[in-house]
């Protein structure tokens, strides 16, 4: 079976310091796969290694199938795996509308000076229309970006990602500096993405993870200590320890 991550032994070395120890990581195909663990396991690290942004320095990555080890992170986009960006890359002075259409003009590799210009290009915001309405955004389109609430500001940033035309999307904390209240809603959003699109996420808030999370793997110190069903994972021992263990803020549920 092919997965749509895979991992064989991947490891991120900083200097002396091993951030990813050997990690053998499988996500499935249009699986919510979340990976937990606390401060400093190594989470962010891992996401840097699967996307490209930081190159591996040992073991493999799969995407879809085929061997991306060592290859950039556009030519990862490319092969459909893209992840989150942050909101410093959005424009916040530009409508929603107009910044999921500035992503798809820069996959089509079209001008941005063009764009702006000549403000009409009636497959590009079709297309720009369509991803608002998968992101649950059509009736913000034409608000400026600067005027939405922060937790939506978040959900463009997926809007953005969905321009990429991925099979998978690596989130790095989608609902980080979202109010609690808000942060819900968006994880209910992310969920009910087209179900074919693979979603690996990392999340500190461990009710959104038990409740959006079909399959949880734990990192402790840049190796997997455990990977299971929501269900195994809230009753293993080990996990609330690790947790615990370091007075973490996260605690486990
Ligand atoms: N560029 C870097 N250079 C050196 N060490 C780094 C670098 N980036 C991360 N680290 C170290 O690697 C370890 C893992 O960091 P990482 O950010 O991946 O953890 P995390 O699980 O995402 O943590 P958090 O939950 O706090 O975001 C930490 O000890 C961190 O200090």
């Amino acid at each position: 079976m092919s997965f749509a991550i895979e991992t064989r032994d991947l490891t991120l070395r900083f200097g002396s310091f091993t951030a990813v120890n050997a990690v053998s990581l499988q996500v499935r195909k249009g699986a919510r796969h979340a990976i937990i663990g606390p401060n400093g396991a190594g989470k962010t690290s891992l996401v840097h290694a699967l996307t490209g942004s930081i190159p591996s320095t040992s073991g493999r990555v799969f995407i879809s199938g085929r061997d991306m080890t060592g290859s950039s992170q556009r030519a990862r986009v490319r092969s459909g795996l893209t992840r989150t960006f942050q909101i410093n890359q959005l424009f916040p002075k530009l409508t929603v509308l107009d910044n999921v259409c500035m992503a798809i003009l820069e996959r089509e590799q079209r001008s941005k000076v063009f764009w702006t210009s000549m403000a009409a290009e009636r497959s590009v915001l079709e297309e720009g229309r369509e991803l608002l309405e998968l992101a649950q955004l059509g009736p913000q389109a034409d608000k400026v970006v600067a005027s939405l609430p922060y937790g939506m500001r978040r959900l463009v940033e997926i809007a953005i990602a969905l321009a990429t035309r991925p099979d998978i999307i690596v989130l790095d904390e989608p609902a980080a500096g979202v109010p609690t209240t808000q942060s819900e809603a968006i994880f209910e959003r992310i969920a009910a993405l087209p179900r074919d699109l693979t979603l690996l996420f990392v999340e500190h808030n461990m009710n959104l993870v038990f409740r959006f999370a079909e399959r949880i793997t734990v990192l402790a110190e840049g190796a997997i200590m455990t990977e299971g069903t929501p269900a195994e994972i809230s009753k293993d021992e080990r996990v609330r320890e690790v947790y615990l263990g370091r007075g973490g803020h996260h605690a486990a549920a």
